[in-house]
């Protein structure tokens, strides 16, 4: 294999008896990814926990392939993985071997393993597509699907089940939200990455809220929709040594399987969570009671 560049940041996992004597500058450095999204680039950041790659595809005047970098020793991105992306700006198109998706906003895509060209796109550069990409390592090839939040279902094209859109909390506790899970066992198979976004009402702040960990998986936030004077305290840690990151928007945030992800905004936002790990249980987590938070 000829000699490639790195296109990759690389992060090391983190022991939460570590983390507790973090200042708040390492916490950032350690956990928090910003910038997420740079115009006409792509930025990957490669986490040895569970081996999630987390990043984004900006394309606005130019077309950009998906490479393996020196760091995979792969050759193609896709030739040990799957990816799950959420497209979180204008429409765009995502090519893969040559089939073309057209990706809304806030449309997703699932794509298997093997897929060799994979190249993004945006339909005016004016309003490019900001393409989130969660990959983890695969065994198998499961089909690749465009994933729309509403609409008809077509050829390679699934729409959210109803019981994948689930409300909960309220308005007097803060937490009124609902989560729309795009790849998921039952609707759209994977190997281990499980993805989706959570939408916050109006005047509902928290997220996560009780908050749980789950031993099993890690997962990645990345918040948005949050205007440029307003930020979200994510709150992390083992439950009973808590700290926060002050997430601003579009900024993405690492969570170890050790450690809570909640935040609390100063005002409504949206967040996509992206799960890897040992099982794809969405409900296996462990709950955490607020008597016991500290
Ligand atoms: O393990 C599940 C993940 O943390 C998120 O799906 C939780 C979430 O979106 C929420 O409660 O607001
Ligand atoms: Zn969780």
């Amino acid at each position: 294999m000829e000699k490639r560049r790195r296109i990759m940041e690389l992060r090391t996992a983190a022991s939460p008896r570590d983390v507790k004597h973090y200042t708040t500058e390492r916490l950032r450095e350690e956990f928090l990814i910003s910038p997420v999204f740079c115009r006409d680039e792509i930025k990957l950041v490669y986490s040895h926990i569970d081996r999630i790659i987390t990043g984004s595809a900006m394309p606005a005047e130019k077309s950009l392939v998906l490479t393996a970098g020196q760091e995979l020793r792969a050759e193609y991105f896709l030739q040990r993985r799957e990816l799950g992306v959420i497209n979180i700006g204008g429409p765009g198109r995502i090519l893969t071997d040559g089939k073309t998706w057209n990706v809304g906003s806030r449309d997703g895509m699932y794509i298997g393993m093997g897929a060799k060209e994979i190249i993004f796109e945006s339909e005016d550069s004016g309003n490019p597509a900001k393409f989130y990409l969660n990959s983890a390592p695969a065994h198998m090839s499961y089909p690749t699907k465009l994933i729309r939040p509403e609409g008809e279902p077509g050829k390679g094209v699934v729409i959210v089940h109803p019981e994948n859109k689930v409300e909960l909390g309220s308005l007097e506790t803060s937490n009124h939200r609902t989560i729309c899970k795009y790849i998921l066992p039952g609707q759209v198979e994977s190997c281990q990455l499980e993805m989706g976004m959570t939408h916050l009402e109006p005047g509902s702040v928290w997220n996560t809220m009780p908050c749980h960990t789950h031993d099993r998986r890690m997962e990645v936030y990345l918040y948005f929709d949050i205007p440029e004077d307003g930020f979200v305290m994510h709150y992390m840690g083992e439950p009973t040594e808590t700290r926060h990151i002050i997430v601003r928007n579009e900024e993405a945030v690492i969570s170890p399987s050790w450690s809570i992800h909640s935040g609390c905004g100063s005002q409504a936002y949206t967040f996509i969570w992206g799960m890897v790990g040992e099982n794809q249980d969405f409900d296996d987590m462990d709950s955490i009671d607020n008597r016991d938070l500290r």
